[in-house]
């Protein structure tokens, strides 16, 4: 479990983090969320001991990271996957930080294959890794000493479509098993996907946290269909106020199973019937740090 209370982080007059205060439970998938600058990196340096908190309190299982004796064996990190020694091959990164962590080399070839990086590549030093080859690297020294809480910025970050889907998987997985999965990311989609709660981050201030569904509830339903405005129509006639988006949808609050009826009582053919939580999620971001987006694109 990460317990972050009442964390503060000033610099030279600008406040970074603003008294955030939020948990990660085991067992869960804790998605961090929040514009650039909006403080997501800052709150994890600050749970891993490399940025001293101006107040407040992070810690991973009750404990502060800097007291923690072996820490890699309690928490796994990857915060920046290109901070790696760039002159070092990824195999040494890992024989090393298993040296550190008391671990068997053998660990070190088990890592590589499960973040499928081969012999040849382990091989080769870090500063000619692809970005999704960092990455992998990154998550197999976080795996290493196969800690119960994990620490990902951007673990997705320059992943192929099937690493996405890898990592995903391995998220799932780790948490299944009782894991404390925290991570950040602005791939909504990804998030929507794993997350089982969220934290969403603006400012610095927290602007909403709890469970997907719960903060996903007002989300609604998105129905398509080949004569949408007919659709619309026939909910309004039904009692069930709708909207037509520029895309054709029509989305209302009502649940999907009194769409469906409604279709098909005035025999129109649907395409698509589903809750609209994919959309949900990015108009929730959007509204809830409007104020700190510089687009001002929900303004
Ligand atoms: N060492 C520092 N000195 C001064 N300001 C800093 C320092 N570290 C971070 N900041 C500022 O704190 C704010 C929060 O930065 P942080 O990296 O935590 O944001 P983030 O949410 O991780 O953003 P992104 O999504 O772009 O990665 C930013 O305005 C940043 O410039």
């Amino acid at each position: 479990m990460i317990t972050v209370d009442s964390l503060t982080r000033r610099y030279a007059g600008f406040t970074a983090v603003d008294n955030v205060s939020f948990t990660a439970q085991p067992g869960r998938v804790t998605g961090f969320l929040g514009p650039n600058g909006a403080g997501k990196s800052t709150t994890m340096r600050v749970m891993v001991g490399l940025t001293v908190p101006s107040s407040g309190t992070a810690t991973i299982n009750g404990a502060r990271f800097a007291d923690l004796p072996n820490p890699g064996l309690e928490v796994g990190v990857l915060l920046d996957a290109s901070a790696q020694h760039a002159g070092r091959t990824g195999r040494e990164i890992l024989g090393v930080a298993a040296d550190t962590m008391g671990l068997p080399r053998t660990r070190v070839d088990e890592m590589l294959e499960l973040v499928s990086l081969t012999q040849t590549e382990a091989k080769r030093r870090v500063r000619n890794y692809s970005l999704g080859m960092r990455q992998r690297l990154g998550i197999a020294t976080a795996l290493l000493g196969d800690p119960r809480v994990l620490i990902l910025d951007e673990p997705a970050n320059g992943l192929d479509p099937a690493g996405i889907r890898w990592m995903r998987d391995l998220l799932r997985g780790y948490a299944n098993q009782g894991g404390t999965v925290l991570l950040s990311s602005h791939l909504l989609h990804e998030i929507e996907v794993i997350a089982d709660d969220l934290v969403v981050i603006g400012n610095g201030r927290i602007v909403a946290s709890g469970t997907k569904e719960e903060l996903l509830a007002a989300a609604g339903t998105l129905a398509r269909s080949t004569s949408p405005r007919d659709l619309a129509h026939a909910l309004e006639q039904a009692g069930i106020p709708s909207t037509l988006a520029g895309d054709g949808s029509v989305r209302t609050d009502a649940d999907p199973a009194r769409v469906g009826a409604v279709a098909l009582a005035a025999g129109i053919p649907l395409t698509e019937l589903r809750s609209a939580e994919g959309a949900g999620l990015e108009d929730m971001f959007l509204s809830l740090t409007a104020d700190t987006q510089r687009e001002g694109v929900a303004a």
